[in-house]
């Protein structure tokens, strides 16, 4: 017999983590399933162990910093407190019961297994079946996207998953793309002195980003010793003696211990019954309307969507979808200012449009550069001060519609750009403020002096 429920929310990474657990609290009779562990991909085997590596990775980096400005220093790299740190405090050992128990805490039913959709607000899993009076959620998240590269199937490549819970370090490791996931593993990688190669089909890592971003950590990762292959791709993959050969177009061969492939994300839709809902499975993503509604009585939120497969974009979703449900008043989701940073060293943080997005909207653009090593705080800093600010105006409404700040902390100079172009706060109160001296984000000040007027 099917058990009656208010919500169900199959997948409860960030985005149905959050829906669920807000819902339950609210009164509502949910039942959450999870195939894996409740938390998804974020907290077990990617943001958070990730940003551990970054961070242990940056005080070598600041440690080796030292000669020339403050003394003398010897770092002798160890993985084992990393790999530890990420079993004991990030993951527990890959064991979610805390996290169990606070959803049942708030009053939900979790249930351990793949979900399938069986029709309008049904769902089976775990053995039971479970009919949903106010609707359901698709909340799956991504997988690891490989491309077609002859013999790359065949190989025990790694994915991030596999670098974050490796507990010994490789003497080589070839990185198969230059997206976030593959300059954070790279770098951190690098700086516990493993031999990097970065493998890039396009012309810089970060390609999304402005080409700036892109350009200055292509030659910093060059110069702090990773291998950056850019605008190559690889045609065939094998293992063989323990080694991973990547032949790449130009028919060149590079060789290493480990292949982390990481060129890209994909929805998790398949295998779903999302046809039983009126959905298509093999969609890029799930289109969703403003406040997350996919279908009559079908939400979905977080990497599924295609609005940005970012943490902070799963739970803004879920916020959203949340009021919805709850039949609340509120705005729908806003995409304008979608904020992200890719935590390599320096940080590259940016929001809204790059110039050359811009420009395809047909908009007036006006940009404007600075540097941080020319800045006074740049300046001071002097090791490690790498960065820019770019922004990125419609110069007929006067208001900035992107930006990015780079460098030390990027990501938190981010924040006041962030609040800039989701509030359209006019370029000329710009101008007018106070900029704290000596802080990195003054670099804004000099960016704005470059933007020009008419
Ligand atoms: C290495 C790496 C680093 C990252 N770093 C950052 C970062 O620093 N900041 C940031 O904002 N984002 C980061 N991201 C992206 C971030 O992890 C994702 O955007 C986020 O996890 C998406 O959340 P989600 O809820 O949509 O899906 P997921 O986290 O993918 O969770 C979906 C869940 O659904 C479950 N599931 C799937 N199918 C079923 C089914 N049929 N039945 C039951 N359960 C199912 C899965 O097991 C999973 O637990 C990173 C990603 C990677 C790979
Ligand atoms: N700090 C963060 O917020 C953070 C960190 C990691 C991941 N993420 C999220 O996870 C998503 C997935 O990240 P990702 O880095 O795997 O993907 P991505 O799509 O962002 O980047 C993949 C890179 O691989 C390259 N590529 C694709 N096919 C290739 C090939 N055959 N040969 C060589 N290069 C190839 C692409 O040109 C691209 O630069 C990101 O879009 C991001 O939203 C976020």
């Amino acid at each position: 017999m099917a058990r009656e429920c208010d919500v169900v929310v199959v997948g409860m990474g960030p985005g149905g983590e959050e829906v669920a657990g807000r819902l339950a609290e609210a009164g509502l009779d949910v039942v959450g399933v999870e195939a894996e562990l409740l938390g998804g991909e974020c907290p077990y085997w990617a943001c958070v162990p990730s940003k551990m590596i970054v961070r242990a990775g940056n005080l070598l980096a600041e440690g080796r910093r030292v000669p020339g400005m403050a003394g003398k220093s010897t770092v002798e790299p160890d993985w084992s407190p990393v790999a530890a740190r990420i079993r004991d405090e990030a993951t527990t050992d890959w064991d979610d019961a805390g996290a169990v128990e606070r959803f049942t805490g708030k009053g939900g039913h979790f249930v351990r297994g793949r979900g399938t959709f069986t029709g309008p607000g049904r769902v089976e899993a775990g053995g039971e079946t479970f009919t949903a009076r106010r609707g359901v959620v698709v909340a799956t998240g991504s997988s690891p996207s490989a491309p077609p590269v002859d013999g790359l199937d065949q190989v025990p490549y790694w994915t991030n998953r596999d670098a974050v819970s490796a507990t010994e370090l490789p003497a080589s490791l070839l990185v198969l793309g230059g997206g976030p996931v593959g300059v954070e593993l790279a770098q951190g990688y690098a700086r516990f002195g493993t031999r990097v190669t970065i493998v890039e089909a396009s012309g810089r890592v970060l390609s999304v980003e402005e080409p700036e971003s892109g350009e200055m950590l292509t030659r910093l990762l060059t110069e702090e010793g990773l291998e950056v292959r850019t605008n190559a791709r690889a045609r065939a993959a094998r293992h063989e003696n323990g080694e991973f050969v990547l032949t790449l177009e130009s028919g060149e061969r590079l060789r290493a211990e480990k292949l982390l492939v990481a060129t890209g994300r994909r929805p998790r839709l398949g295998s779903l019954g999302l046809e039983t809902l009126g959905l298509d499975p093999k969609a890029r993503a799930l289109e969703v309307d403003a406040h997350m509604r996919a279908a009559p009585g079908v939400w979905a939120v977080g990497d599924v969507t295609g609005k940005g497969a970012f943490t902070h974009v799963a739970m803004y979703q879920a916020d959203v979808a949340v009021r919805a449900i709850l039949g609340e008043e509120g705005p729908g989701a806003d995409y304008r200012a979608v904020p992200h940073v890719t935590f390599t060293e320096p940080e590259i943080g940016s929001v809204g449009l790059t110039e050359a997005a811009a420009r395809e909207q047909g908009l007036r653009v006006r940009t404007g550069l600075s540097r941080t090593p020319s800045s006074t705080r740049g300046w001071i800093h002097k090791a490690g001060n790498e960065g820019l600010i770019k922004l990125v105006e419609d110069a007929d409404r006067g208001v900035l519609v992107g930006a990015t700040a780079a460098g030390p902390m990027g990501g938190e100079v981010l924040y006041g750009l962030a609040v800039a172009v989701r509030a359209a706060v006019p370029v000329a109160t710009l101008r007018d403020m106070i900029y704290a001296y000596p802080t990195f984000h003054r670099g804004v000040l000099d960016a704005l002096a470059d933007l020009g007027r008419d």
